[in-house]
């Protein structure tokens, strides 16, 4: 029985779940989680392995039931109504099946016949999603002898042959190489022009240069929700911080000395020059600490050299919002590696002093990635003299 003859194009949210919860046996993969989105947007769907985006987006696209609660796409019931759900719906699994010895126009035609193009259509969508998808050149070539950015971009051209108002990505950019990251990332907003996408990613970069919106889920639970200004906000109240550097390398009496300064809650050793010692700082209170950094004399032969206000991260948004418990490589800036490309040296520092890895792996990794959101983790330079 369908709950609403809408359509999302009448200006009615796109998607609404309502308190979803999944079980697998006697484990809770979504723990009654709700959001919906509206026509027109691009969101991102962030978490860990593990945190039931997948299942989310299996439930969305009728693949699977959900234990208890609601989702309703372009109006229409996912359970009650799941043929005009996927109607109106396209998905790109994590995994496209897609059939190796087939052409891709052969494929695209079989696709489009699958999800019940008009045969008088038919000619028409397989040229338009061709050409929005860039798979013009290799309409003829076997898929099994297409690239991973080409396969991907197949698996999206299937994904919209319909026409669907609503389109969920499953990591579309997984294995993608960073110039096919960047490929698809385009072809993905040139869709969001006129279609609602949400689109799950555990790589963070990606919700800047794509999404308006993200939702992080965490352990089955959404646990931050909104705009990458809002949540930043959120987590410069949170972790304020400051970045120093010193001439010198870096020792442990500055180390103490840092510690030590008012509203220090944290030093955490960065590297930088061989010649310069590097520190991220957190503190209750910014302005107190930036006026005793500038007021007291560092330790002898440690000039200080610049004093930086700390923007926030996408790591410390994702940091925040999930409870420090990152590991590695589970959620990364640009990719798998993400979180191995840390560059900072251990310090032999006293308590409290830690290292702050994430933040250096992020700022290594995004360097391989060019991409709109490196200004996120740039810090604005506050150059101080102390002459
Ligand atoms: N068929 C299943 N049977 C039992 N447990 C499952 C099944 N499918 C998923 N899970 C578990 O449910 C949880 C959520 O899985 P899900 O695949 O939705 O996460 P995800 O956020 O998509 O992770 P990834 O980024 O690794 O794809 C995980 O702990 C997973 O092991």
């Amino acid at each position: 029985m369908e709950t609403n003859s809408t359509s999302g194009a009448s200006g009615a949210e796109s998607i609404v779940v309502e308190n979803l919860q999944k079980r697998y046996g006697d484990f809770e993969a979504l723990r009654g989680i709700s959001f919906s989105i509206k026509p027109g947007e691009i969101v991102g769907f962030l978490g860990p392995n593990g945190a039931g985006k997948t299942t989310t987006m299996k439930i969305l696209t009728c693949f699977m039931a959900a234990t208890e609660g609601r989702a309703r796409v372009a109006g229409y019931d996912v359970h009650q109504a799941s043929r005009q759900v996927r109607e109106r719906i396209g998905y790109l699994p994590e995994n496209v099946p897609l059939y190796d010895e087939m052409l891709v126009y052969d494929y695209l035609k079989f696709m489009a016949d699958l999800r019940g193009v008009a045969k008088a259509r038919r000619q028409e969508r397989i040229q338009a999603v061709a050409e929005l998808t860039g798979l013009g050149q290799v309409m003829g070539r076997p898929i099994g002898e297409l690239s991973r950015g080409y396969r991907q971009r197949v698996g999206l051209a299937q994904a919209i042959i319909h026409e669907p108002e609503v389109i969920v990505l499953d990591e579309p950019t997984t294995g993608l190489d960073p110039n096919q990251i960047i490929e698809i990332r385009d072809v993905i907003k040139t869709i969001g022009r006129h279609k609602t996408i949400i689109f799950s990613t555990h790589i963070l970069q990606e919700v800047t240069a794509v999404c308006d919106r993200i939702i992080i889920i965490n352990r089955g639970q959404i646990v931050a929700d909104g705009s990458l200004h809002e949540l930043e906000a959120r987590v410069a109240q949170a972790e304020p911080g400051l970045r120093v550097s010193f001439a010198g390398e870096p020792t442990a009496a500055l180390q103490t000395w840092l510690a030590e300064l008012p509203g220090v809650e944290g030093v955490y050793a960065v590297s930088g020059a061989p010649t310069m010692a590097s520190f991220r700082l957190k503190t209750r209170d910014k302005a107190q600490t930036r006026r005793a950094l500038l007021a007291a004399e560092p330790p002898a032969e440690h000039e200080l050299l610049s004093l930086t206000e700390e923007e926030p991260t996408l790591e410390s948004i994702f940091r925040l919002f999930t409870g420090g418990s990152t590991e590695e490589g589970e959620v990364s800036e640009a990719g798998e590696s993400g979180a191995q490309g840390a560059s900072e040296t251990e310090a032999a520092a006293p308590s409290p002093v830690e290292q702050d890895e994430e933040e250096e792996a992020l700022s290594d990794a995004a360097s391989n990635v060019p991409s709109a959101g490196e200004g996120a983790a740039d810090a604005r330079q506050e150059e101080v003299s102390r002459g």
